[in-house]
């Protein structure tokens, strides 16, 4: 890479150029470029490939994907738009009002990490531009739900059970995956059922203008491998794309500049809705997408978690077992995801059995304690991670307490005596494990947890 790190971050547009569909292949090609006075255009092209279904689409279904398709390109472009992070982004095609609103969130909400980060308060403001005019309409075509729904597994507890809890309303769900690793893998042999899956390749550049300076940061990947999801459902005649995003990731972890910034905003229920609204006007397509674990909290899903019984050699909900370059084989067992988890199973199951699962005892570590104590809402705030509320924590950690198996030990002990009296007050044990807040399950779906 001959280019300084100046050159690079000074670019004032990103455009998301266009798309090709292989229909054959599956093949999807994103074209982007990065510009700017005075530079040679950045181009990236990211190369997505979609499962081919059996019987070629017909042409509404095919129709119906290529909008979604131009969603998943507006989506997909957060990982170029970042290296420079300009003030404006141009699409190449017409998008209505709620295309253009979840476009907007994507790149202001779904990057506010990013701009809190690197102290780019202008990205919570990005002006996104498509071509005058309205879009061409489509047909509005309700999803039948009974089709097979696409069950997306990311290799964690919350994608676990809410396979199982289809599985057992005899919904068959097809275990779907974008870039499956042997985490997933292996949750998906355990599953028994047969998976799909989706490949997904960021333009090699990226590394490299990564390595000679670009701006870098979180994404809202959620919103693409959404897309890719649903692109793979329109594309294969399956039914709904199922997600197991918990009510807690709609908490934000600060609010900076007047906007509450979240890590995890695309898992989310405004993004969920959006998503929703965006895939309604601009593909026609409604039901498409929603969340079966939207009104429960994490701890709530670990419990469930721990009714089901073939995954415990397999879940895997550390990050870092999902890193694109050294990736670990399972739990890392130091980053507050690991803690986290750890804490939220704790309650639900024997020591022995957790302990085997993460193939160490965070509780039993004093190392751990700074870890615990941030999520306890005791230091600093949330972490930058898929973590649960502060509350779930403190309700945890009371279950634990109170447990003959861990009250004696001294790391809960340290724990129980640094949270506030005030934190023991307000955290509430049934609002923790009653499920509540908005969600979009269609009435045939079941109500998990309730
Ligand atoms: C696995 C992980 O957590 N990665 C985050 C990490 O990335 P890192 O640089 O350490 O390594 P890689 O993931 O291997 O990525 C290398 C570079 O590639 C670029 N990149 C990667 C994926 C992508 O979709 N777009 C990209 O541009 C990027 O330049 C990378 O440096 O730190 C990054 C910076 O904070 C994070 O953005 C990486 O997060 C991944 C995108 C990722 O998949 N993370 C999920 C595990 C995750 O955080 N999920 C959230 C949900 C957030 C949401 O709103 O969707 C969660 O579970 O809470
Ligand atoms: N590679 C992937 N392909 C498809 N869907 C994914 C992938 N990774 C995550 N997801 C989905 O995205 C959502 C958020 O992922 P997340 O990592 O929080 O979930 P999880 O792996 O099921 O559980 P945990 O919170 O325990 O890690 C979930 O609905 C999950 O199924």
């Amino acid at each position: 890479m001959a280019l300084s790190a100046d050159e690079i971050r000074g670019r004032d547009l990103f455009t998301a150029e266009g798309y090709h569909l292989d229909v054959e292949t599956g093949v999807v090609e994103l074209h982007y470029a990065l510009t700017g006075p005075g530079v040679e255009p950045l181009r990236f092209t990211e190369t997505v490939t979609l499962p081919v279904p059996e019987t070629a689409p017909g042409e509404d279904a095919l129709a119906r994907t290529h909008r979604v398709l131009e969603l998943l390109l507006i989506a997909a472009g957060v990982s170029y738009y970042k290296v420079a992070a300009p003030a404006r982004i141009a699409l190449p095609h017409r998008v209505g009002a709620k295309a253009r609103a979840f476009a907007t969130a994507v790149y202001t909400k779904g990057m506010g990490e990013f701009a809190y980060r690197n102290e780019l308060p202008h990205v919570l403001t990005v002006a996104i531009t498509p071509p005058d005019g309205e879009p061409t309409s489509v047909p509005a075509h309700a999803l039948d739900l009974d089709l097979r729904p696409l069950s997306a597994v990311g290799g964690g507890k919350d994608s676990i059970v809410t396979l199982e809890a289809l599985r057992n309303a005899g919904r068959e769900p097809v275990p779907f995956s974008v870039n499956p690793n042997g985490v997933i893998k292996a949750v998906n042999a355990a599953s028994g059922l047969v998976a799909r899956e989706a490949r997904r390749k960021i333009d090699p550049l990226l590394f490299e203008v990564n390595k000679a300076g670009a701006l870098n940061g979180h994404v809202p990947v959620t919103a693409v491998n959404s897309l890719i999801a649903v692109a793979t459902a329109a594309f294969n005649g399956l039914g709904p794309v199922v997600m197991s995003n918990e009510r807690s990731a709609s908490d934000p972890n600060l609010v900076w500049h007047g906007v509450e910034i979240n890590h995890q905003w695309s898992k989310g229920v405004e993004a969920e809705g959006l998503l929703r609204d965006a895939l309604a006007e601009h593909a026609g397509l409604t039901n498409a997408y929603f969340s079966l674990l939207r009104r429960l909290s994490e701890l709530h899903i670990a419990r469930l978690y721990a009714e089901t019984g073939r995954y415990d050699d397999v879940v895997t909900s550390c990050n870092r077992a999902f890193l694109l370059h050294n990736a670990t084989a399972r739990w890392c067992g130091d980053c507050p995801k690991c803690r986290f988890v750890f804490l939220a199973m704790a309650p639900s199951m024997s020591r022995d059995r957790l302990r085997s699962i993460f193939g160490t005892d965070l509780l039993a570590d004093e190392a751990q304690i700074p870890g615990f104590l941030e999520l306890l809402g005791v230091d600093a705030h949330k972490p930058w991670e898929c973590v649960g509320e502060v509350e779930e924590c403190v309700v945890a950690l009371d279950l634990l307490r109170k447990s003959p198996e861990w009250q004696d030990e001294p790391v809960v002990k340290a724990l129980a005596d640094a949270v506030p009296a005030s934190a023991w007050r307000t955290a509430s044990h049934s609002g923790v494990f009653t499920p509540g807040g908005p969600a979009f399950v269609p009435e045939t779906y079941p109500r998990v947890g309730e």
